[in-house]
């Protein structure tokens, strides 16, 4: 008997095989990349970087099936991302834009958007609030160095800096199992980029795998590298990462 949640022994946690990209063009179409193949295992860092215009973005929403113009197979665990909804496989692999959208009129509300959203979708019998209570967002920020962030601020009021840690953490208590994480450091000044970095890190030790696209130079915690440009993804050595790098 199959079951749709048969997994596939020793398989990565996320792996993409085959993943193309064609736009349309004036001549018919453009291929941005063709048959890429990727993958991440639970606790790694791995960092995308490339010339701007590359595919670095269209490859991460790819992975996230937000992207209508590319096509793969796409696997958690060995699951097959056909055997679900979009909506469930986000729930796995979750996409974090360079600038999110903090929704609501507290900091708190905005975090707990995606309980709500699941509250109102009939996911849950409790409310939210029950689901995420305020004291477990106060101990979420406190514990990945946002003591700063007060639950009452208005989001629109956050720094750039703090506006990036509200977002990491509002999808890091989601729990997902792959983070797609895209430029989320690019235009913070170094300390609050490394306070992203560093709250990457700690969700990498708790088994996440990161996917990181980085224009900085590199900061030493991916475990791989790769450079994708003229359609190819190419590993790169942290050296290689330094002389690219923008710092
Ligand atoms: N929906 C779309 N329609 C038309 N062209 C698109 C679409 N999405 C992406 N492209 C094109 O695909 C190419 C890759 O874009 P993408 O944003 O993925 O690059 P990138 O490497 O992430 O760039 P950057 O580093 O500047 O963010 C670009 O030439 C872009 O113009």
């Amino acid at each position: 008997m199959t079951s749709q949640t048969q997994q596939t022994p020793a398989s990565h946690l996320f792996e993409a095989t085959g993943v193309t990209c064609q736009i349309p063009s004036e001549n018919g179409s453009r291929t941005i990349f063709e048959d890429l193949n990727f993958y991440v295992d639970r606790g790694e860092i791995v960092d995308l970087t490339g010339p701007s215009g590359s595919g670095k973005s269209t490859l991460l929403t790819a992975f996230a099936r937000l992207n209508v113009r590319t096509s793969g197979t796409f696997t958690v665990n060995g699951v097959d991302s056909s055997t679900m909804t979009p909506q469930q496989w986000r729930e796995q692999v979750s996409y974090l834009p360079q600038t999110s959208t903090l929704m609501g009129s507290s900091v708190a509300e905005a975090i707990r958007l995606p309980f709500t959203f699941k509250v109102r979708m009939g996911e849950s019998e409790q409310s939210a609030e029950e689901v995420l209570p305020d004291t477990k967002i106060r101990a979420m920020l406190d514990s990945i160095g946002c003591s700063d962030i007060n639950l009452d601020r208005k989001p629109r009021e956050l720094s750039g800096g703090q506006a990036a840690r509200v977002s990491l953490a509002r999808t890091l208590l989601t729990e997902p199992k792959v983070l797609l994480a895209d430029e989320v450091d690019a235009g913070l000044d170094p300390e609050n980029a490394d306070l992203v970095g560093q709250i990457m890190q700690e969700a990498a030790e708790r088994g996440m795998g990161i996917i990181r696209i980085r224009h900085r130079a590199t900061d030493h915690r991916a475990t791989r590298m790769y450079e994708l440009a003229h359609g190819q993804l190419k590993v790169i050595s942290a050296e290689d990462a330094e002389q690219g790098g923008e710092a």
